[in-house]
Protein backbone atom coordinates (compact mmCIF):
# COMPACT_ATOMS: atom_id res chain seq x y z
CA UNK A 1 0.00 0.00 0.00
CA UNK A 2 2.69 2.59 0.62
CA UNK A 3 4.80 1.64 -2.28
CA UNK A 4 1.56 2.66 -3.92
CA UNK A 5 1.08 5.85 -2.68
CA UNK A 6 4.64 7.00 -3.03
CA UNK A 7 4.39 5.93 -6.76
CA UNK A 8 1.42 8.07 -6.87
CA UNK A 9 3.50 10.85 -5.56
CA UNK A 10 6.23 10.50 -7.90
CA UNK A 11 3.94 10.44 -10.56
CA UNK A 12 2.45 14.08 -9.70
CA UNK A 13 5.89 15.50 -9.57
CA UNK A 14 7.76 14.19 -12.64
CA UNK A 15 7.21 13.93 -16.80
CA UNK A 16 6.29 11.23 -17.13
CA UNK A 17 7.08 10.46 -20.83
CA UNK A 18 10.80 11.00 -19.97
CA UNK A 19 10.15 7.85 -17.57
CA UNK A 20 7.98 5.99 -20.51
CA UNK A 21 10.37 6.25 -22.71
CA UNK A 22 13.49 5.89 -20.94
CA UNK A 23 12.07 2.55 -19.77
CA UNK A 24 12.19 1.08 -22.92
CA UNK A 25 15.87 1.54 -23.52
CA UNK A 26 18.88 -0.34 -21.67
CA UNK A 27 18.87 -0.70 -18.26
CA UNK A 28 21.55 1.61 -16.41
CA UNK A 29 23.42 -1.32 -15.37
CA UNK A 30 23.55 -2.85 -18.71
CA UNK A 31 24.55 0.52 -19.65
CA UNK A 32 27.36 0.95 -17.56
CA UNK A 33 28.80 -2.68 -18.78
CA UNK A 34 28.85 -1.67 -22.30
CA UNK A 35 30.44 1.60 -21.37
CA UNK A 36 33.37 -0.57 -19.31
CA UNK A 37 33.67 -3.16 -22.62
CA UNK A 38 34.26 0.15 -25.06
CA UNK A 39 36.61 1.14 -23.06
CA UNK A 40 38.52 -1.64 -22.38
CA UNK A 41 39.18 -1.92 -26.10
CA UNK A 42 41.44 1.00 -25.27
CA UNK A 43 43.29 -0.56 -22.02
CA UNK A 44 46.48 -2.63 -20.95
CA UNK A 45 44.43 -4.67 -18.73
CA UNK A 46 43.10 -8.61 -18.45
CA UNK A 47 39.55 -9.55 -19.83
CA UNK A 48 38.81 -11.33 -16.49
CA UNK A 49 39.69 -7.76 -14.58
CA UNK A 50 37.09 -5.76 -16.81
CA UNK A 51 34.38 -8.96 -15.87
CA UNK A 52 35.15 -8.10 -12.71
CA UNK A 53 34.22 -4.69 -13.27
CA UNK A 54 30.63 -5.31 -14.41
CA UNK A 55 29.88 -6.91 -11.41
CA UNK A 56 29.01 -5.92 -7.39
CA UNK A 57 30.82 -7.48 -4.90
CA UNK A 58 27.97 -7.08 -2.45
CA UNK A 59 24.58 -5.98 -2.53
CA UNK A 60 22.27 -5.61 0.15
CA UNK A 61 18.43 -5.30 -0.08
CA UNK A 62 16.47 -4.27 3.01
CA UNK A 63 12.83 -4.02 4.16
CA UNK A 64 12.45 -0.96 6.53
CA UNK A 65 9.34 -0.63 8.98
CA UNK A 66 9.14 2.83 10.66
CA UNK A 67 6.20 3.92 12.77
CA UNK A 68 4.15 7.15 11.21
CA UNK A 69 3.49 9.96 13.64
CA UNK A 70 -0.41 8.50 13.88
CA UNK A 71 1.01 5.11 15.28
CA UNK A 72 0.62 2.96 11.89
CA UNK A 73 3.55 0.77 10.47
CA UNK A 74 4.98 1.50 7.35
CA UNK A 75 7.55 -0.45 5.18
CA UNK A 76 10.00 0.81 3.11
CA UNK A 77 12.71 -1.09 0.17
CA UNK A 78 16.51 0.56 1.48
CA UNK A 79 19.04 -0.94 -0.41
CA UNK A 80 23.33 -0.62 -0.35
CA UNK A 81 25.62 -2.16 -3.10
CA UNK A 82 29.34 -2.74 -3.17
CA UNK A 83 30.40 -2.45 -6.47
CA UNK A 84 34.49 -2.62 -5.88
CA UNK A 85 36.74 -3.33 -2.72
CA UNK A 86 39.83 -3.00 -4.63
CA UNK A 87 40.43 -0.86 -2.21
CA UNK A 88 39.03 0.53 0.95
CA UNK A 89 36.82 2.46 1.93
CA UNK A 90 33.85 1.96 -0.57
CA UNK A 91 32.37 5.79 -0.63
CA UNK A 92 29.42 7.16 -2.60
CA UNK A 93 25.78 8.45 -2.31
CA UNK A 94 22.55 8.18 -0.27
CA UNK A 95 19.38 8.68 -2.38
CA UNK A 96 16.17 9.37 -1.19
CA UNK A 97 13.75 8.35 -4.06
CA UNK A 98 10.68 7.14 -4.71
CA UNK A 99 11.21 4.95 -8.16
CA UNK A 100 14.41 3.60 -6.86
CA UNK A 101 15.54 0.14 -8.05
CA UNK A 102 18.29 -2.02 -7.35
CA UNK A 103 19.57 -2.23 -10.69
CA UNK A 104 19.94 1.40 -10.78
CA UNK A 105 21.91 1.09 -7.06
CA UNK A 106 24.21 -1.36 -8.78
CA UNK A 107 25.05 0.96 -11.87
CA UNK A 108 25.45 3.99 -9.36
CA UNK A 109 27.78 2.45 -7.40
CA UNK A 110 29.27 0.73 -10.41
CA UNK A 111 29.99 4.32 -11.95
CA UNK A 112 30.94 5.63 -8.23
CA UNK A 113 33.91 3.46 -8.79
CA UNK A 114 34.76 4.95 -12.13
CA UNK A 115 34.14 8.43 -11.05
CA UNK A 116 36.39 8.18 -7.86
CA UNK A 117 39.31 6.37 -9.66
CA UNK A 118 38.88 9.60 -12.82
CA UNK A 119 39.78 11.89 -10.08
CA UNK A 120 42.35 9.46 -8.12
CA UNK A 121 40.81 8.91 -5.02
CA UNK A 122 41.47 5.77 -3.28
CA UNK A 123 38.05 4.59 -2.50
CA UNK A 124 36.04 1.97 -3.99
CA UNK A 125 32.45 2.54 -5.54
CA UNK A 126 29.33 2.21 -3.54
CA UNK A 127 25.53 3.67 -3.99
CA UNK A 128 22.14 3.09 -2.04
CA UNK A 129 19.38 4.27 -0.79
CA UNK A 130 15.44 4.18 0.07
CA UNK A 131 12.68 3.95 -2.21
CA UNK A 132 10.76 7.11 -0.79
CA UNK A 133 9.76 10.27 -1.38
CA UNK A 134 10.78 12.40 1.73
CA UNK A 135 8.18 15.60 1.19
CA UNK A 136 5.36 13.06 2.21
CA UNK A 137 7.25 12.33 5.60
CA UNK A 138 7.67 14.38 8.57
CA UNK A 139 10.69 15.38 10.17
CA UNK A 140 10.29 12.92 12.76
CA UNK A 141 9.53 9.87 10.52
CA UNK A 142 12.00 11.02 8.33
CA UNK A 143 14.78 10.57 10.95
CA UNK A 144 13.22 7.28 12.42
CA UNK A 145 13.61 6.12 9.17
CA UNK A 146 17.14 7.29 8.53
CA UNK A 147 18.60 6.06 11.99
CA UNK A 148 16.87 2.33 10.94
CA UNK A 149 18.74 2.30 7.87
CA UNK A 150 21.54 3.05 8.82
CA UNK A 151 21.31 0.62 11.39
CA UNK A 152 20.19 -1.95 9.77
CA UNK A 153 23.33 -1.30 6.93
CA UNK A 154 25.74 -1.44 10.53
CA UNK A 155 24.41 -4.88 11.05
CA UNK A 156 25.00 -6.05 7.65
CA UNK A 157 28.66 -4.65 7.82
CA UNK A 158 27.48 -2.51 5.34
CA UNK A 159 28.54 1.01 7.17
CA UNK A 160 31.54 2.15 8.32
CA UNK A 161 34.86 4.74 8.21
CA UNK A 162 37.19 1.78 6.98
CA UNK A 163 34.34 0.27 5.17
CA UNK A 164 31.45 2.14 3.62
CA UNK A 165 31.67 5.44 4.13
CA UNK A 166 28.07 7.18 3.11
CA UNK A 167 27.64 10.48 1.73
CA UNK A 168 25.13 12.59 0.17
CA UNK A 169 22.89 12.51 -3.34
CA UNK A 170 19.24 13.12 -4.63
CA UNK A 171 16.74 13.53 -1.86
CA UNK A 172 19.21 13.49 1.03
CA UNK A 173 21.34 16.63 3.34
CA UNK A 174 23.40 17.40 5.67
CA UNK A 175 20.54 16.79 8.60
CA UNK A 176 20.48 13.15 7.34
CA UNK A 177 23.85 12.66 7.04
CA UNK A 178 24.14 13.95 11.00
CA UNK A 179 21.65 11.66 11.99
CA UNK A 180 23.15 8.51 10.24
CA UNK A 181 26.63 9.72 11.97
CA UNK A 182 24.64 9.75 15.58
CA UNK A 183 23.40 6.58 15.15
CA UNK A 184 26.86 5.29 14.31
CA UNK A 185 28.02 6.44 17.05
CA UNK A 186 25.30 5.17 19.04
CA UNK A 187 26.25 1.38 17.78
CA UNK A 188 30.14 1.89 18.03
CA UNK A 189 30.69 4.59 20.87
CA UNK A 190 34.33 3.60 20.67
CA UNK A 191 35.11 4.18 17.38
CA UNK A 192 37.49 7.19 17.61
CA UNK A 193 37.12 7.56 13.71
CA UNK A 194 32.97 7.64 13.59
CA UNK A 195 32.61 10.55 12.65
CA UNK A 196 34.16 9.33 9.03
CA UNK A 197 31.27 7.17 8.88
CA UNK A 198 29.24 9.49 6.80
CA UNK A 199 30.58 12.88 4.43
CA UNK A 200 28.25 16.07 3.73
CA UNK A 201 27.69 16.63 7.63
CA UNK A 202 26.49 20.06 9.03
CA UNK A 203 30.08 21.73 9.44
CA UNK A 204 29.22 21.56 13.62
CA UNK A 205 29.15 17.72 13.27
CA UNK A 206 32.76 17.28 11.93
CA UNK A 207 31.33 18.24 8.06
CA UNK A 208 33.68 20.06 5.73
CA UNK A 209 33.27 24.05 4.46
CA UNK A 210 32.06 24.04 0.74
CA UNK A 211 30.58 20.94 0.91
CA UNK A 212 27.20 21.85 -0.38
CA UNK A 213 28.60 24.15 -3.01
CA UNK A 214 31.05 21.72 -4.06
CA UNK A 215 29.65 19.55 -6.83
CA UNK A 216 28.44 23.20 -8.72
CA UNK A 217 31.93 24.24 -8.00
CA UNK A 218 34.18 21.35 -9.58
CA UNK A 219 31.56 21.44 -12.04
CA UNK A 220 32.28 25.11 -13.04
CA UNK A 221 36.12 24.79 -12.96
CA UNK A 222 35.85 20.74 -15.24
CA UNK A 223 33.52 23.53 -18.05
CA UNK A 224 35.98 25.96 -18.04
CA UNK A 225 39.07 23.79 -18.71
CA UNK A 226 37.16 21.35 -21.00
CA UNK A 227 36.31 24.56 -22.79
CA UNK A 228 40.20 25.77 -22.46
CA UNK A 229 40.72 23.89 -25.40
CA UNK A 230 41.28 24.97 -28.78
CA UNK A 231 39.82 21.75 -30.45
CA UNK A 232 37.00 21.42 -28.68
CA UNK A 233 35.81 25.30 -29.06
CA UNK A 234 36.79 24.98 -32.53
CA UNK A 235 34.62 22.20 -33.26
CA UNK A 236 31.63 22.97 -31.98
CA UNK A 237 32.27 27.13 -33.35
CA UNK A 238 32.26 28.82 -30.15
CA UNK A 239 35.17 30.77 -27.98
CA UNK A 240 36.67 29.22 -25.22
CA UNK A 241 35.00 31.83 -23.03
CA UNK A 242 32.40 30.51 -20.65
CA UNK A 243 30.53 34.21 -20.37
CA UNK A 244 29.34 34.68 -23.59
CA UNK A 245 27.86 31.78 -24.58
CA UNK A 246 24.15 30.38 -23.32
CA UNK A 247 23.18 27.43 -20.82
CA UNK A 248 19.88 25.99 -20.04
CA UNK A 249 19.96 24.09 -16.57
CA UNK A 250 17.76 21.05 -15.90
CA UNK A 251 17.15 20.77 -12.16
CA UNK A 252 17.58 23.86 -9.62
CA UNK A 253 18.71 21.35 -6.37
CA UNK A 254 21.81 21.73 -4.59
CA UNK A 255 23.97 20.65 -7.74
CA UNK A 256 21.67 22.35 -10.32
CA UNK A 257 21.65 25.89 -7.76
CA UNK A 258 24.94 26.08 -7.25
CA UNK A 259 26.17 25.34 -10.76
CA UNK A 260 23.79 28.35 -11.69
CA UNK A 261 24.73 30.55 -8.72
CA UNK A 262 29.07 30.07 -9.94
CA UNK A 263 28.20 30.33 -13.85
CA UNK A 264 26.21 33.26 -13.07
CA UNK A 265 27.93 34.88 -10.21
CA UNK A 266 31.52 33.86 -11.35
CA UNK A 267 31.59 33.81 -15.18
CA UNK A 268 29.03 35.95 -15.68
CA UNK A 269 26.93 33.56 -18.09
CA UNK A 270 23.86 33.92 -19.28
CA UNK A 271 21.68 30.96 -17.82
CA UNK A 272 18.37 31.50 -20.54
CA UNK A 273 16.72 28.52 -18.79
CA UNK A 274 15.97 26.33 -15.75
CA UNK A 275 13.74 23.33 -16.19
CA UNK A 276 12.18 21.39 -13.03
CA UNK A 277 9.90 18.57 -13.15
CA UNK A 278 7.22 20.51 -12.41
CA UNK A 279 7.91 23.13 -15.20
CA UNK A 280 10.68 25.66 -16.19
CA UNK A 281 11.34 29.30 -16.16
CA UNK A 282 13.03 31.08 -19.78
CA UNK A 283 14.93 34.57 -20.30
CA UNK A 284 16.49 34.56 -23.42
CA UNK A 285 18.75 37.70 -22.06
CA UNK A 286 19.75 35.40 -18.76
CA UNK A 287 17.81 34.70 -15.49
CA UNK A 288 18.84 36.68 -12.20
CA UNK A 289 19.90 33.63 -10.32
CA UNK A 290 19.95 35.01 -7.12
CA UNK A 291 16.05 36.64 -7.58
CA UNK A 292 15.13 32.85 -9.07
CA UNK A 293 16.74 30.95 -6.12
CA UNK A 294 14.54 33.02 -3.52
CA UNK A 295 11.83 32.74 -5.46
CA UNK A 296 12.22 28.88 -5.97
CA UNK A 297 13.10 29.12 -1.61
CA UNK A 298 9.35 30.31 -1.42
CA UNK A 299 7.53 28.79 -3.72
CA UNK A 300 9.37 25.60 -4.14
CA UNK A 301 9.04 26.07 -8.13
CA UNK A 302 10.64 27.94 -10.68
CA UNK A 303 7.68 28.61 -12.07
CA UNK A 304 5.76 32.11 -11.74
CA UNK A 305 9.53 33.88 -11.32
CA UNK A 306 8.68 37.48 -12.21
CA UNK A 307 12.43 37.33 -14.32
CA UNK A 308 11.22 34.98 -16.67
CA UNK A 309 8.75 33.39 -18.97
CA UNK A 310 6.76 30.45 -17.49
CA UNK A 311 6.08 27.34 -18.79
CA UNK A 312 4.25 25.00 -17.29
CA UNK A 313 5.55 22.00 -19.65
CA UNK A 314 9.20 22.44 -18.85
CA UNK A 315 10.04 20.57 -22.12
CA UNK A 316 9.86 23.59 -24.29
CA UNK A 317 12.24 24.97 -22.69
CA UNK A 318 14.39 21.83 -23.15
CA UNK A 319 14.26 21.99 -26.81
CA UNK A 320 15.34 25.88 -27.05
CA UNK A 321 18.43 26.51 -28.87
CA UNK A 322 21.58 27.00 -26.39
CA UNK A 323 25.41 26.30 -26.33
CA UNK A 324 25.33 24.05 -23.05
CA UNK A 325 22.82 22.08 -21.88
CA UNK A 326 23.40 20.94 -18.47
CA UNK A 327 21.40 17.63 -16.86
CA UNK A 328 21.59 18.25 -13.25
CA UNK A 329 18.33 16.27 -11.61
CA UNK A 330 16.90 12.88 -12.30
CA UNK A 331 19.40 9.54 -14.32
CA UNK A 332 17.93 9.26 -17.86
CA UNK A 333 16.48 12.65 -18.32
CA UNK A 334 18.36 12.89 -21.65
CA UNK A 335 16.92 9.87 -23.56
CA UNK A 336 15.19 9.10 -26.84
CA UNK A 337 12.34 10.96 -26.46
CA UNK A 338 13.52 14.21 -25.90
CA UNK A 339 17.24 13.99 -27.82
CA UNK A 340 15.66 14.18 -31.10
CA UNK A 341 14.25 17.42 -30.04
CA UNK A 342 17.71 18.99 -28.38
CA UNK A 343 19.46 21.95 -30.10
CA UNK A 344 22.52 22.30 -28.21
CA UNK A 345 26.37 21.82 -28.65
CA UNK A 346 27.62 20.38 -25.61
CA UNK A 347 25.46 18.63 -22.89
CA UNK A 348 27.64 18.53 -19.51
CA UNK A 349 26.32 16.06 -17.62
CA UNK A 350 25.99 16.96 -13.75
CA UNK A 351 23.77 14.33 -12.78
CA UNK A 352 24.94 10.94 -12.59
CA UNK A 353 23.41 8.79 -15.80
CA UNK A 354 21.36 11.50 -17.48
CA UNK A 355 21.89 10.20 -20.65
CA UNK A 356 20.81 7.06 -22.06
CA UNK A 357 22.65 5.24 -24.67
CA UNK A 358 20.51 6.02 -27.50
CA UNK A 359 20.19 9.69 -26.95
CA UNK A 360 23.98 9.66 -26.68
CA UNK A 361 24.58 7.70 -29.62
CA UNK A 362 22.08 10.29 -31.27
CA UNK A 363 23.73 13.31 -30.10
CA UNK A 364 27.19 12.76 -31.34
CA UNK A 365 26.11 11.55 -34.73
CA UNK A 366 24.67 15.20 -34.59
CA UNK A 367 28.13 16.69 -33.69
CA UNK A 368 26.79 17.62 -29.90
CA UNK A 369 29.99 16.91 -27.33
CA UNK A 370 29.07 15.19 -24.73
CA UNK A 371 31.08 15.69 -21.18
CA UNK A 372 30.54 13.25 -19.05
CA UNK A 373 29.39 12.65 -15.43
CA UNK A 374 31.98 10.84 -14.26
CA UNK A 375 34.34 14.00 -14.56
CA UNK A 376 32.21 16.66 -14.74
CA UNK A 377 30.44 16.01 -11.27
CA UNK A 378 32.85 14.60 -9.47
CA UNK A 379 33.42 17.84 -7.35
CA UNK A 380 30.65 16.58 -4.45
CA UNK A 381 32.75 13.28 -3.84
CA UNK A 382 36.70 15.02 -3.71
CA UNK A 383 34.82 17.52 -1.14
CA UNK A 384 33.97 14.25 0.88
CA UNK A 385 37.09 12.31 0.42
CA UNK A 386 38.78 15.39 2.31
CA UNK A 387 36.32 15.89 4.69
CA UNK A 388 36.63 12.25 5.24
CA UNK A 389 40.25 13.05 5.36
CA UNK A 390 39.90 15.84 7.65
CA UNK A 391 37.74 13.30 10.14
CA UNK A 392 40.22 10.64 10.37
CA UNK A 393 42.89 13.01 11.01
CA UNK A 394 41.11 15.01 13.66
CA UNK A 395 41.84 18.17 12.09
CA UNK A 396 40.95 20.94 9.85
CA UNK A 397 42.68 21.36 6.64
CA UNK A 398 45.60 23.92 7.04
CA UNK A 399 45.05 23.99 11.11
CA UNK A 400 49.06 22.28 11.58
CA UNK A 401 50.51 24.96 8.96
CA UNK A 402 48.54 28.41 8.87
CA UNK A 403 50.12 30.44 11.31
CA UNK A 404 53.61 28.63 10.11
CA UNK A 405 52.89 30.03 6.58
CA UNK A 406 51.59 33.42 7.70
CA UNK A 407 54.79 33.64 9.37
CA UNK A 408 57.11 32.34 6.56
CA UNK A 409 55.45 34.55 4.16
CA UNK A 410 56.29 37.51 6.15
CA UNK A 411 59.95 36.67 6.24
CA UNK A 412 60.34 36.57 2.97
CA UNK A 413 57.92 40.11 1.92
CA UNK A 414 60.89 41.67 4.61
CA UNK A 415 63.54 40.13 2.89
CA UNK A 416 61.77 41.53 -0.46
CA UNK A 417 61.72 45.11 1.03
CA UNK A 418 65.21 44.87 2.55
CA UNK A 419 66.39 44.21 -0.72
CA UNK A 420 64.52 46.69 -2.70
CA UNK A 421 64.81 49.07 0.14
CA UNK A 422 61.57 49.67 1.01
CA UNK A 423 59.37 49.56 3.99
CA UNK A 424 57.15 46.79 4.56
CA UNK A 425 53.40 47.26 3.48
CA UNK A 426 51.44 47.73 6.56
CA UNK A 427 48.19 45.60 6.91
CA UNK A 428 48.46 41.91 7.56
CA UNK A 429 48.51 39.23 5.34
CA UNK A 430 45.61 37.29 4.29
CA UNK A 431 45.65 33.43 5.91
CA UNK A 432 43.54 30.90 3.42
CA UNK A 433 40.25 30.07 5.07
CA UNK A 434 39.29 26.48 4.89
CA UNK A 435 36.75 27.39 2.53
CA UNK A 436 40.29 28.77 0.36
CA UNK A 437 41.63 25.39 0.94
CA UNK A 438 38.96 23.01 0.07
CA UNK A 439 38.51 25.29 -2.98
CA UNK A 440 42.08 24.88 -4.11
CA UNK A 441 42.63 21.66 -3.89
CA UNK A 442 39.07 20.82 -5.78
CA UNK A 443 40.42 22.99 -8.57
CA UNK A 444 43.66 20.94 -8.65
CA UNK A 445 41.84 17.57 -8.41
CA UNK A 446 39.34 19.07 -11.57
CA UNK A 447 41.92 20.73 -13.54
CA UNK A 448 44.25 17.07 -13.73
CA UNK A 449 40.84 14.84 -13.89
CA UNK A 450 40.50 17.11 -17.33
CA UNK A 451 43.39 17.45 -18.56
CA UNK A 452 43.97 13.41 -18.39
CA UNK A 453 40.71 12.67 -20.21
CA UNK A 454 41.89 15.49 -22.99
CA UNK A 455 45.19 13.19 -23.00
CA UNK A 456 43.27 9.68 -23.77
CA UNK A 457 40.90 11.00 -25.56
CA UNK A 458 43.19 12.54 -28.38
CA UNK A 459 45.64 9.82 -28.13
CA UNK A 460 42.80 7.18 -29.24
CA UNK A 461 40.56 9.57 -30.72
CA UNK A 462 37.87 8.86 -29.00
CA UNK A 463 35.04 10.69 -27.10
CA UNK A 464 35.33 12.13 -23.61
CA UNK A 465 33.21 9.56 -21.41
CA UNK A 466 35.22 6.63 -23.27
CA UNK A 467 38.53 8.05 -22.48
CA UNK A 468 37.20 8.78 -18.73
CA UNK A 469 36.52 5.39 -18.65
CA UNK A 470 39.70 4.43 -20.01
CA UNK A 471 41.44 6.62 -17.63
CA UNK A 472 39.66 5.11 -14.47
CA UNK A 473 39.81 1.29 -15.42
CA UNK A 474 43.98 1.45 -16.12
CA UNK A 475 44.34 3.54 -12.25
CA UNK A 476 41.89 0.83 -10.91
CA UNK A 477 43.64 -2.40 -12.62
CA UNK A 478 47.11 -1.12 -11.45
CA UNK A 479 45.40 -0.01 -7.65
CA UNK A 480 44.14 -3.96 -8.19
CA UNK A 481 47.71 -5.63 -9.39
CA UNK A 482 49.93 -4.03 -6.48
CA UNK A 483 47.29 -3.19 -3.96
CA UNK A 484 45.48 -4.74 -0.99
CA UNK A 485 43.43 -7.05 -2.32
CA UNK A 486 45.76 -8.76 -5.17
CA UNK A 487 46.35 -12.54 -4.05
N1 LIG B 1 24.64 16.03 -4.09
C1 LIG B 1 25.81 15.62 -4.53
O1 LIG B 1 26.83 15.64 -3.82
C2 LIG B 1 25.95 15.11 -5.92
C3 LIG B 1 24.88 14.97 -6.77
N2 LIG B 1 25.06 14.49 -8.04
C4 LIG B 1 23.97 14.28 -8.97
O2 LIG B 1 23.34 15.52 -9.31
C5 LIG B 1 21.97 15.28 -9.58
C6 LIG B 1 21.12 16.20 -8.73
O3 LIG B 1 21.38 15.89 -7.37
P1 LIG B 1 21.13 16.94 -6.20
O4 LIG B 1 21.10 18.31 -6.76
O5 LIG B 1 22.07 16.61 -5.12
O6 LIG B 1 19.68 16.50 -5.75
P2 LIG B 1 18.51 17.37 -5.11
O7 LIG B 1 17.63 16.41 -4.45
O8 LIG B 1 19.06 18.51 -4.34
O9 LIG B 1 17.80 17.97 -6.40
C7 LIG B 1 17.35 17.24 -7.49
C8 LIG B 1 16.70 18.26 -8.43
O10 LIG B 1 16.45 17.70 -9.69
C9 LIG B 1 15.08 17.91 -10.02
N3 LIG B 1 14.61 16.82 -10.85
C10 LIG B 1 14.56 15.54 -10.53
N4 LIG B 1 14.05 14.84 -11.53
C11 LIG B 1 13.82 15.71 -12.53
C12 LIG B 1 13.30 15.61 -13.84
N5 LIG B 1 12.92 14.44 -14.34
N6 LIG B 1 13.19 16.72 -14.57
C13 LIG B 1 13.61 17.92 -14.09
N7 LIG B 1 14.08 18.08 -12.87
C14 LIG B 1 14.18 16.99 -12.10
C15 LIG B 1 14.38 17.98 -8.72
O11 LIG B 1 13.17 18.62 -8.91
P3 LIG B 1 11.84 18.28 -8.09
O12 LIG B 1 11.89 19.21 -6.94
O13 LIG B 1 10.78 18.56 -9.10
O14 LIG B 1 11.92 16.86 -7.68
C16 LIG B 1 15.40 18.75 -7.89
O15 LIG B 1 15.32 20.11 -8.10
C17 LIG B 1 21.72 13.79 -9.32
O16 LIG B 1 21.86 13.06 -10.51
C18 LIG B 1 22.85 13.43 -8.38
O17 LIG B 1 23.15 12.07 -8.41
C19 LIG B 1 26.30 14.19 -8.50
C20 LIG B 1 27.40 14.34 -7.71
C21 LIG B 1 27.31 14.79 -6.35
O1 LIG C 1 29.85 12.37 -1.48
C1 LIG C 1 29.46 11.26 -1.75
O2 LIG C 1 29.81 10.24 -1.17
C2 LIG C 1 28.44 11.04 -2.87
C3 LIG C 1 28.40 12.11 -3.90
C4 LIG C 1 27.52 11.68 -5.02
O3 LIG C 1 26.34 11.51 -4.86
C5 LIG C 1 28.07 11.39 -6.32
O4 LIG C 1 29.24 11.66 -6.59
O5 LIG C 1 27.32 10.88 -7.17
Amino acid sequence: MLKQAAKKAFQVGRSQIYKQHAEKEAGSFSHLCTLIDRAATYTRTPASFIESMKNCTHVLELTIPIKRDDGTLDFFNGYRAHHSNHTLPMKGGTRYVPNMTVEDVEALSGLTTMKLACVDIPFGGASGGISVDPTQLSEKELERLTRRYAHELFKASFMGPGLDVLGPDVGTNSKIMAWMMDEYIQLAPNDTEAQGVVTGKPEASGGIHGRDEADGFGFCIALKQFFLNQNLAESIEVSSNLHDKTYIIHGFGTTGYHIAKFLHEKEKAKIIGVVEGNGATFNKDGLDIVGLKAHYDKHKTVQGFSGGDTYTNGEEVLYKPCDVLIPAGDLRSINSSNSHFLNCKVVAEAANMPTTFKAEELLTSRGVVILPDVVMNSGGIVSSYFEYVKNIGHISPGKLTKRWELRANESIMKYIAQLLGTEMPTGELAIASDLDIVRAALEDSMISAVKNTENTAKRFAIGYRDAAYVNALNRIYESVRFGQNAA
